[in-house]
């Protein structure tokens, strides 16, 4: 396939409810789409998930506008792409800014399945027909908000709930749902919240039986989760300490981590998050998708991504209606007895709304390539 013209589209959603966590709170989704279009008059869809600011990651709305117009762009033109796995090699040319190289791959993984007739779960070798549905829940203000929210989720039938931790917000919060909820599939997230000097705080967490616990230290830092999973019974899993598959095998050598999150942003697409899958597999991690606030676009690829076989644990893989009053595609996710049916329409399988898309613009470049 031939990449002619990519139009880029800064959007702004609202989200229906703020989401906060233990470093920022999310009320405006500020999001750039990549509108592909090929040679063979095809259009393929992808979504860079940075936020307006460097919470997450060090990339934002802004940098990552400026590498793919003035550095990743010009890579993907005068090429014939035999598979979306070559444009990930060209990109590994230019170091970082993983969720600007994921949204443009993506569109290629998009149009290329679209080409091939195929949808991208198939493309990526997806075996799944449905997946379990996890639904991620963030801070509150009290904790009967926090039960509140969970109960609804719930009876929704989410199959698994993420609740967001810090200090201040955790052994406490945790042991009311807990109480509430016995049996419920339960894990927590702290975005980096802890040190070291943590470590007998956070072993007030291992009698809850959570599922795990996500990202509880720095993002640059192995040594210390490997110690601090050393002194834990609850599993640990790495999000923003994973930034491609040689991280994944780095952390599990150490004994860093005992599971693993893939998002395509933030190892700089569904080539390597296929790679961790791979790597994973193999080793007999435990594995899921996480989520970054999407819509629908690059959810669609999280969807096909989490069909593959390796992916063993309930992702954080909602409804579109979880986050967002419209989105972007047709028809929206929805989640039913706990399971989102994979589309096995060509590509994403989910048709975008272009005229939502424009209603939602705040800036827009289109270039021939
Ligand atoms: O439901 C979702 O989309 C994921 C919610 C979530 O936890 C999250 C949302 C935005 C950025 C980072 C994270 C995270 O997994 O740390
Ligand atoms: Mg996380």
């Amino acid at each position: 396939m031939k990449a002619e013209r990519i139009r880029l589209h800064h959007i702004r959603m609202q989200l229906k409810q703020p989401f906060a966590n233990s470093l920022t709170t999310v009320t405006d989704r500020d999001l750039i789409l990549v509108e592909l279009l090929t040679a063979a008059g095809v259009t393929g869809w992808g979504e860079c998930v940075a936020f307006d600011t460097p919470w997450y990651t060090e990339e934002t709305v802004g940098t990552a506008w400026h590498m793919m117009e003035d550095v990743l762009m010009p890579l993907l033109s005068d090429t014939l792409w035999d598979h979306p796995d070559q444009v990930s090699e060209r990109f590994d040319a230019v170091r970082g800014n993983r969720m600007a190289k994921a949204a443009l791959e993506g569109a290629v993984w998009d149009a290329y399945a679209k080409e091939q007739d195929i949808s991208l779960a198939q493309a990526l070798g997806g075996e799944r027909e449905r997946i379990p549905a996890g639904v991620a829940v963030g801070t509150n203000a009290s904790v009967d908000e926090m039960l509140r929210q969970i109960e609804e989720r719930v009876a929704e039938g989410y199959r698994r709930v993420k609740v967001k931790v810090g200090p201040g917000a955790d052994v406490d919060v945790i042991a009311a749902i807990r109480e509430r909820f016995p049996a419920l599939p339960l894990m927590a997230d702290a975005n980096s919240a802890y040190t070291l000097e943590d470590i007998h705080h956070l072993k007030q967490l291992d009698p809850f039986e959570l599922m795990m616990l996500e990202q509880p230290l720095a993002a640059d830092d192995l040594v210390d989760h490997a110690r601090l999973q050393q002194a834990l019974s609850t599993p640990i899993c790495l999000d923003e300490s994973l930034l491609s598959r040689e991280d994944a095998r780095r952390a599990w050598e150490l004994g860093s981590c005992r599971v693993v999150n893939v998002k395509p942003g933030r190892v700089g697409g569904l080539s390597e998050a296929r790679r961790i899958h791979d790597f994973c597999g193999t080793r007999g991690i435990p594995l899921w998708v996480g989520g970054m606030l999407e819509s629908g676009i690059a959810r669609a690829h999280n969807i096909a991504l989490a069909s593959l076989p390796h992916f063993t644990l309930p992702g954080d893989l909602s409804a579109s209606a979880r986050y967002w009053y419209q989105d972007l595609i047709h028809p929206e996710v929805t989640v039913r007895e706990g399971f989102i049916t994979v589309p096995n329409g060509p590509g994403i399988g989910f048709e975008v709304d272009v005229e939502r898309v424009n209603h939602l613009r705040v800036r827009r470049s289109d270039r021939m390539l």
